[in-house]
């Protein structure tokens, strides 16, 4: 079987960076780098991107996993984030359609002083929301559910003062599995995308422009130069120290504020909720709270604290847990969740930009002002009007800056900040995307590339093509998007059609889509691995020939789901699949030992072992 994307192509592809003068060279292969990746790519540009860890390994596989509009941040005022990322949703699916799945959301409201919605401006955030998607009448439109109902879909929510709730859609996704379809998307198009392999150091040319870094093979410690006529910095959190490298960088572009956010897992059978929840953390914080049903667990989540330690590994401490069990036994409080429960957890760091100071917010630090409802519905209905054609844009922009001047210059909380993003160009012509959300990140590299496109001509006299990302369909995601589910029963069949039982063809068909074919077509030549099921033996090796898994841990928690969502599975084959990628990989016992205790020490770790007494 030819290896495409591969511990084998790696070293050719190392050396593609090495010889060939690109047009655009990125840094960080999060899901910002690999959307600028694929449209690159496809546009033609000779691309190459470099990602220090596995793909996906920074913020990009620790997100709450929706591709969502982000309705809370209307009572922020971030209008903007909410219009870009709610109207995304439809896109991303169109592009990806085996990966987000829409999933309406549940969001219940009670009659506490600290509520960011109350029944009726909750009812007009989820208008406004289904109104900028263009979802209003279609049959995903949001509705209200009294507390009767509300009661009868989520028996264990607290029901002290439950008034009703708002149902409006958001999406379900696998953030670590867009970004390597995104990533293979690239590869296929020719583009050289490179794991383990990191910038550390940027050139200039003598015009002081940058045409290039210094890269370092984390694998083997070789240094080389990588030439490219455009670098863009997508490295999210890492953002201000990669412009720390550049001491041409003049204006050193967005500071980044990064913020920690926890999600913890606990099996249905604990906590158990029929479609995803979304409310007030119920602990006076103005924070709110996902909880979400997934492949038989529950995991919920998130804090929202500054974080000051080590972007690579961030983790989950005591004060973590302890926070998020007050709010889930808040409002479930016959769950009676506790550490004990805790199967798998998952910290990230959000690429928060400093300079998005937060808006008039009524929940975050304690010296806040609350916005009054009346300010509130006046901004909705001039964005109302706004929509309308009835106003210009400067009525919603004065109505927006009235509100944050009464709310006064306070100290702004982690949850206060914007989730926009950044397009910045310094002075050596470095270019940094940095700040948004996994959910408008085809979007955020279509700026990207419009400033990139322009520049390559202007500058360079180098043309590449206009693409329509809309329609870029990434890897795994050829097929209709409005026919997601006959086209999955498809590939489950095919797989059904080698032997292979409904339940995990159906797991293979969701997780490789339109790969799915080529995935089972590894069953004529693979023989099942020992104790692994025929299933688990191709989805691996296609998965070490052409996902760039190069670890255990790459493939059990980023190419799938074993090790966050499917505990007795993972205790079951971790061991087998440690093997097969040794004599896959041609592993010494030493090297198969290392990568064996790694795992253990990330399953470990992941089910906080330390922290339970
Ligand atoms: C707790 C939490 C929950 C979230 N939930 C959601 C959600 O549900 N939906 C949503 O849309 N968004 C969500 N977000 C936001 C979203 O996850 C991030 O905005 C997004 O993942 C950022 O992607 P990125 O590619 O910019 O950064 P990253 O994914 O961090 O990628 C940057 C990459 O750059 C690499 N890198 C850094 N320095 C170098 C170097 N010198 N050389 C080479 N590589 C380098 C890093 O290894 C890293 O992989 C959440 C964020 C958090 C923290
Ligand atoms: O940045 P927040 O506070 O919206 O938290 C991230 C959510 O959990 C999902 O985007």
């Amino acid at each position: 079987m030819k290896l495409n994307f591969s511990y084998k192509t790696r070293k050719e592809t190392i050396d593609g960076l090495k010889n060939t003068d690109l047009d655009l060279l990125i840094i960080g292969g999060g899901i910002t780098g690999a959307g600028v990746a694929i449209q690159a790519a496809k546009a033609g540009a000779k691309v190459g991107l470099l990602e220090m860890q596995d793909f996906a390994e920074g913020t990009s596989s620790r997100s709450t996993k929706l591709v969502h509009g982000g309705i809370r941040y209307l009572k922020t005022f971030d209008v903007g984030v909410v219009s870009d990322t709610v109207k995304e949703r439809a896109v991303v699916q169109g592009i990806a359609p085996h990966i987000p799945k829409p999933f309406p959301m549940l969001l219940p409201i009670y009659d506490t002083p600290d509520q960011t919605f109350d029944m009726f401006s909750v009812k007009i955030a989820m208008d406004l929301y289904d109104r900028l998607a263009g979802v209003e009448s279609s049959q995903y439109a949001n509705y209200t559910i009294d507390r009767d109902e509300v009661l009868q879909r989520e028996p264990g929510l607290k029901s002290d003062k439950l008034l009703g709730a708002g149902v409006y859609l958001d999406y379900v996704n696998n953030d670590a599995r867009l970004v390597i379809e995104n990533i293979k998307g690239a590869a296929e198009l020719g583009g050289l995308m490179a794991s383990r392999v990191k910038a550390v150091s940027v050139s200039h040319n003598a015009d002081g422009k940058i045409d290039g870094v210094t890269a370092e093979d984390v694998l083997s410690g070789e240094k080389f130069d990588v030439n490219a006529k455009l670098v863009i910095n997508t490295t999210g959190p890492w953002s201000s120290k990669f412009l720390g490298l550049d001491d041409k960088n003049g204006d050193k572009g967005q500071v980044i504020r990064p913020t920690k956010g926890v999600h913890l897992v606990v099996d249905e059978s604990v906590l158990s909720v029929p479609q995803p929840t979304y409310s007030d953390s119920g602990v006076g914080d103005g924070r709110m709270i996902f909880v979400v049903p997934r492949e038989g667990k529950t995991y919920f989540g998130t804090t929202d604290t500054d974080y000051t330690g080590d972007y690579t590994h961030p983790t989950v401490e005591q004060a973590d847990v302890d926070y998020l069990l007050k709010a889930i036994n808040n409002r479930f409080p016959e769950a009676n969740v506790t550490i004990d429960d805790i199967e798998a957890s998952w910290a990230g760091i959000r690429p928060l930009l400093g300079s998005n100071a937060g808006s008039d917010y009524n929940g975050g630090g304690a010296n806040t002002g609350k916005v009054s409802d009346e300010s509130f519905n006046n901004l909705i209905d001039t964005v109302n009007k706004y929509n309308e054609g009835e106003v210009e844009r400067g009525d919603v922009e004065k109505s927006i800056s009235a509100l944050k001047q009464s709310s006064g210059e306070k100290e702004i909380s982690a949850s206060q900040v914007s989730r926009g993003s950044s397009l910045d160009v310094g002075e050596d012509g470095l270019i940094t995307l940095s700040g948004g959300k996994i959910t408008d990140y085809r979007k955020m590299a279509a700026g990207a590339m419009e400033l990139i496109t322009k520049t390559l001509k202007d500058e360079f006299n180098v043309v590449i093509k206009e693409i329509d990302s809309k329609k870029l369909q990434v890897s795994g995601g050829h097929f209709d998007p409005t026919n997601v589910e006959k086209t999955l029963d498809f590939y489950t069949k095919l797989a059904i059609g080698k032997g292979i039982p409904q339940d995990e063809a159906e797991d293979l068909a969701n997780r490789f889509g339109s790969n799915t074919g080529r995935v089972v077509s590894y069953a004529a030549h693979v023989e099942t691995a020992p104790g692994l099921t025929l299933a688990d033996t191709i989805s691996l090796h296609y998965s070490i020939n052409e996902e760039m898994t190069l670890t255990p841990i790459d493939y059990l928690l980023r190419r799938t789901n074993f090790v966050l969502f499917h505990e007795d599975k993972l205790a079951a084959k971790k061991d087998a699949i440690v093997d097969e990628m040794a004599r896959v990989l041609g592993w010494s016992d030493d090297e198969k030992q290392k990568q064996a205790d790694e795992l253990n020490d990330l399953i470990a770790e992941t089910r906080l072992d330390a922290l339970k007494k």
